[in-house]
């Protein structure tokens, strides 16, 4: 990959996710906040939004900020209670710090703070993911951090790395970017092995790369290398591609575009996203189906499409072929296989699934077009997003 292409991704993306760690904003010597750097980094997010790319931060600090200032030793060597209290204070300076630097640039941030399980409980999960697409909705910059107050051992992640891949891969980003204090994976950790070599993209993270991966650098920061190759793992799976770059320049984000040093690990087409981009970009569609709104809604939270969700049946299909999905404003929200052929289609319409054997006279399947064979336009996910917390009850769709 040339460096041209690696900035584009961080260029194209819709929607992007910046994490940065401690090492970087907070001056270890006295437990400031680098607000002249914030600065930069507020004019570069500025620069992103204002080509309509969405940005969530997720910012490490607190810790490195409450513990200094409340003449603490530093966080490796505290207490977990200590470290939760310096966390607690620290964070309101850490909020302030991006309010003032984003106001500058009329940005409106707004504060979240995650657990662990809130990252992988269901419901804590859904309504984490609709409370971030709001505020992206609502044009706001949501800046994440670690709830480490509440945060137990068992449920608490420790390091930002992989919230922050739990985040973009619960927001559907296009990018993670991890500014750190180093500029990439090395083949060894560089400020030990001055001959280390920086690695400029992975496509896979097999043993050999994992065992290049150390621990921290400094005793702020959490994790080191072995954190962010777990975020890599985690955000490459989920479709979202990150980057690991120096961001101890003016203008982090910039100088990744520019093509400047880091490691870029590229997502991973699962079977079921590489069959959805197959089914959206690559076939002819032969019809076109119209759902009412609970379906449209419902559709977007992940569902299959029932029968009784459609309104309308337009074109000539067989089973299988390739429909475009339109909500009753004749928006476009994304492409599916269809399970039936269009006049059967059309007598299906509008009645439960539990209809069909009477209505056709054999027992197709429950879905009109099934979840898997369903590409939907990322607007109409945003769309859902925007109106999740929404009752869905009666929306013409399946789990299934
Ligand atoms: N193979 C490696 N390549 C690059 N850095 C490594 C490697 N192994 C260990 N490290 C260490 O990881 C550090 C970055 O992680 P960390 O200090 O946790 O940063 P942050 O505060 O940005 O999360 C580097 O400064 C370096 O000391
Ligand atoms: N939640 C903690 C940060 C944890 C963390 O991952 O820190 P870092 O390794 O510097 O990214 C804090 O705000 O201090």
């Amino acid at each position: 990959m040339t460096t041209a292409t690696s900035g584009t991704l961080l260029a194209n993306g819709s929607r992007i996710v910046i994490k940065i760690g401690s090492a970087l904003l907070v001056d270890a010597a006295t437990g400031k906040l680098r607000e002249n750097w914030l600065a930069t980094l507020a004019e570069d997010v500025a620069r992103l939004r204002a080509r309509g790319q969405q940005v969530i931060v997720v910012s490490s600090g607190a810790i490195a900020v409450g513990s200094k200032a409340l003449g603490l030793g530093p966080r490796n060597t505290l207490a977990l209670e200590e470290s939760q209290a310096a966390a607690a204070f620290g964070q309101i300076g850490l909020a302030r710090a991006y309010q003032q630097a984003m106001e500058r640039h009329d940005i409106r941030i707004a504060q979240v703070l995650l657990t662990l399980g809130d990252t992988e409980r269901r419901r804590a999960y859904l309504n984490a993911r609709s409370t971030l697409t709001k505020l992206l909705d609502f044009g706001l910059v949501p800046v994440v951090n670690e709830n480490d107050t509440v945060a137990t051992t068992e449920i608490r992640y420790g390091d930002n790395d992989r919230l922050s891949a739990r985040v973009a891969s619960m927001v559907d980003a296009d990018c993670l970017v991890l500014l750190s204090d180093v500029d990439g994976l090395y083949t060894d950790d560089p400020t030990r092995n001055p001959d280390a070599k920086l690695i400029p993209r992975v496509d896979a993270i097999t043993p050999d790369i994992e065992a290049m991966a150390g621990t921290a650098g400094t005793d702020m920061s959490t994790g080191g290398m072995v954190t962010k190759l777990e975020a890599a793992r985690i955000a490459t799976e989920a479709g979202v591609h990150m980057v690991i770059a120096k961001g101890a320049v003016d203008h982090p984000l910039s100088a990744i575009e520019a093509g400047g040093n880091a490691t870029w690990f590229m997502a991973h087409d699962t079977p079921v996203v590489a069959r959805k981009r197959w089914i959206s970009g690559a076939l002819q569609p032969a019809g076109t189906i119209v759902v009412d709104a609970g379906a449209a809604r419902a559709l977007s939270q992940g569902r299959s499409l029932l029968p009784a969700g459609v309104s309308a049946v337009r074109g000539r299909f067989d089973r299988g072929d390739a429909v475009i999905v339109k909500d009753q404003a004749g928006t476009e929200l994304g492409r599916g296989l269809i399970a039936y052929a269009s006049d059967d289609a059309a007598r299906i319409a509008g009645h439960k699934s539990g209809e069909i054997e009477a209505l056709l006279g054999y027992r197709g399947r429950d879905e009109m077009i099934h979840r898997d064979h369903l590409a939907l336009n990322r607007a109409a996910k945003r769309t859902h997003n925007a109106e999740a917390g929404q009752s869905t009850a009666g929306a013409q769709t399946s789990e299934t």
